[in-house]
């Protein structure tokens, strides 16, 4: 056992010496995998992963043998407690390989699948399945979607995630916790994380209250009362998306006025011939106007801003990359022209920019204060962004002034993306939680999934589900096992650093009207939380950045308050109730 920091420090150091190369190759071998979906490109990821693992392994359990109680540093003592947690790295080698086949196959079957016509054309979920579902409003079409699409995903993985639950569960014993939920909670350092969460999605439930009820009520208006109950859940796929999570693309139909529709930026986008590399670009200018760093050379070679049209099978879902060589970070985006994905590239730049700035740090420190804060910047940038004010100075608008009446249009735009979002990016990690704790068994997986989304988020399946049916497994996230929750404290973050942005930018008005394009002060705010990465607990992060410790639900409410005051009223209006006390769908027998 060791007690000496000086050794410790020699450790650590030999550790960043030794790790680029393992861990950029690794990266290399999976970018090569998820952008060219070959059998040889898996075999070459899966050993890549097998050496990164016995690499971490090999360090993560001699930095159990230091003890670290009367060391000086502190940040010796927290680089090597993360060392510590080498996730499924712990597992023994016949077991992790059989893990990350299981892995890579969920992840495969949900990035390959297809739903196919009877005869003719297959489609793809990006861009041919999430476009029926944005626009289609004939709700046979929009079943076939919904349906074939957890056809040919859920019911394909269904039958592996019992077992990808127990290794996973395995895995995280190893590392000293009681299930898979417990490590990702563990990543937030706070034992009061589950309540903390409660108390959030609480007080934000009275906002999704009122836009269920107000959005029952227009699909009620447009599809009639044998399909829309006013007193039930809303079946889940008339929401314009294919996972009911946010619901901007049926604006359309709940637009408070209609008769001052807002201007179709993706229209505008698409006569003005922007291209993906544009938006990329037009990205990179928001984030330089501020002072922070621009995409390197090397991001504008090596990124997939498009699917390639070369035939070759790529995984879609969005994501960012960090490789362990200088300046070296990428993009992966199959990328269409609309307003939705140039929103989604901010999303991604955010990510980036956290690369940029915390790319001094040691290679422990180089990730986001918590995962929600890596999701939360590119969110926040997203925010001003997508104002109206934006919009017209980047020229995507060509009207000079927003009415009342079309601000209140501008902002159910905004709610119908994030106030929809509030119990869906709650709910995901609520019930995985349960699946890794044993509260949910294996054979009662899609039952309680659709407990959970009725709870939460007032939904029901359009046909009725069975036990061959996996829904949860047609969410991305769930066959590539990554957690979600980070999503919904990255909804309350992001405000919070919006309106701190703001305040820094010197914005006067309502929060939803500000913009800090350009504004360098904001900038040196951002860039300083960022260069922190993960050296110090997020919560003092945050304090730095928005002088509350905690996060809170204050800028939201703020955000939103002049909508929930017109929902409120067109609510008691209609005389529509909140909630859904007729708990199912029309075709479910009634008890
Ligand atoms: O999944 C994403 C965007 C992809 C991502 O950027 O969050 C990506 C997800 C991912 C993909 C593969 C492996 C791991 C995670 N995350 C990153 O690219 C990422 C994550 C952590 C650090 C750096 C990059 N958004 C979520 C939630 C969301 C976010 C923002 C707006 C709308 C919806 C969704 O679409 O359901
Ligand atoms: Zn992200």
């Amino acid at each position: 056992e060791f007690y000496n920091e000086t050794q410790a420090k020699m450790f650590l150091q030999f550790y960043e010496q030794t790790a680029e190369v393992v861990l950029s190759e690794f990266m290399e071998a999976t970018w090569d995998y998820v952008t060219n979906i070959t059998r040889l490109n898996r075999e070459n990821m899966l050993q890549k992963e097998v050496e990164r693992s016995q690499f971490m392994l090999y360090f993560g359990t001699r930095a159990r043998l230091f003890k670290t109680d009367h060391f000086q540093d502190p940040s010796v003592k927290r680089m090597l407690s993360k060392l510590q947690n080498v996730d499924k790295s712990a597992l023994p080698t016949e077991e992790l390989r059989e893990y990350n086949r299981l892995l890579t196959y969920m992840e495969t079957t949900y990035s390959t699948a297809e739903v196919c016509l009877d005869e003719g054309p297959c489609l793809s979920l990006e861009p041919d399945l999430e476009e029926v579902m944005a626009t289609s409003r004939d709700q046979k079409e929009l079943l076939w979607a919904w349906q074939g699409w957890r056809d040919a995903v859920g019911r394909q993985i269904r039958p592996f995630f019992d077992y990808y639950v127990h290794l996973s569960n395995k895995a995280a014993q190893y590392n000293g916790y009681e299930d898979m939920g417990a490590l990702w909670r563990s990543k937030y350092e706070s034992d009061t994380l589950e309540e903390d969460l409660k108390q959030l999605y609480e007080e934000l439930q009275p906002l999704y209250l009122n836009l269920h009820a107000y959005v029952r009520r227009s699909l009620y208006r447009y599809y009639g009362p044998e399909l829309i109950n006013l007193r039930g859940p809303i079946p889940a796929h008339l929401l314009g998306n294919m996972w009911a999570q946010s619901w901007d693309k049926i604006l359309d139909l709940v637009l408070p006025y209609p008769k001052k529709p807002p201007e179709d930026i993706t229209k505008i986008m698409k006569s003005q011939h922007w291209k993906p590399e544009k938006m990329f670009h037009e990205a990179n200018i928001f984030f330089t106007s501020m002072g922070l760093l621009p995409a390197p050379p090397d991001f504008w070679i090596k990124s997939m801003l498009e699917r390639p049209a070369d035939g070759r099978e790529v995984e879609c879902h969005a994501s960012s990359w960090k490789f362990y060589r200088r300046d070296d970070v990428r993009v992966k985006k199959c990328t269409e022209v609309t307003i939705e994905d140039l929103l989604s590239i901010f999303h991604q730049m955010g990510h980036i920019q956290y690369f940029l700035q915390f790319q001094n740090l040691s290679i422990i420190y180089q990730e986001g204060a918590s995962p929600a804060f890596e999701e939360a910047v590119g969110s926040a940038i997203t925010l001003s962004a997508s104002s109206y004010k934006h919009l017209l100075t980047r020229g995507l608008l060509g009207q000079q002034h927003q009415d009342s009446e079309e601000e209140v249009n501008f902002l159910l735009g905004i709610a119908l993306e994030k106030i929809a979002f509030i119990p869906f990016s709650y709910m995901i990690d609520v019930f995985r939680w349960k699946v890794f704790d044993g509260t949910i068994t294996k054979n009662l997986y899609n039952q309680e999934w659709w407990n959970h989304r009725l709870k939460y988020q007032g939904l029901c399946p359009p046909v009725p589900r069975s036990e061959e049916d996996f829904d949860p497994g047609a969410k991305f996230h769930i066959p590539a096992s990554v957690p979600y929750v980070r999503y919904f404290l990255s909804l309350v973050l992001q405000f919070q650093f919006h309106e701190a942005l703001c305040r820094a930018a010197g914005h006067v008005g309502p929060l939803h009207r500000c913009d800090i394009f350009n504004s360098k002060v904001a900038g040196k705010m951002l860039g300083d939380i960022l260069k922190l990465g993960s050296s110090r607990p997020w919560q003092e992060v945050l304090r730095e950045m928005t002088g509350e410790s905690s996060p809170s639900t204050k800028a939201f409410m703020t955000f939103f308050k002049p909508l929930l005051n017109w929902l409120v009223n067109e609510n008691v209006k209609q005389g529509d109730i909140l909630g859904w006390p007729d708990y199912s769908c029309s075709f479910e027998e009634k008890s």
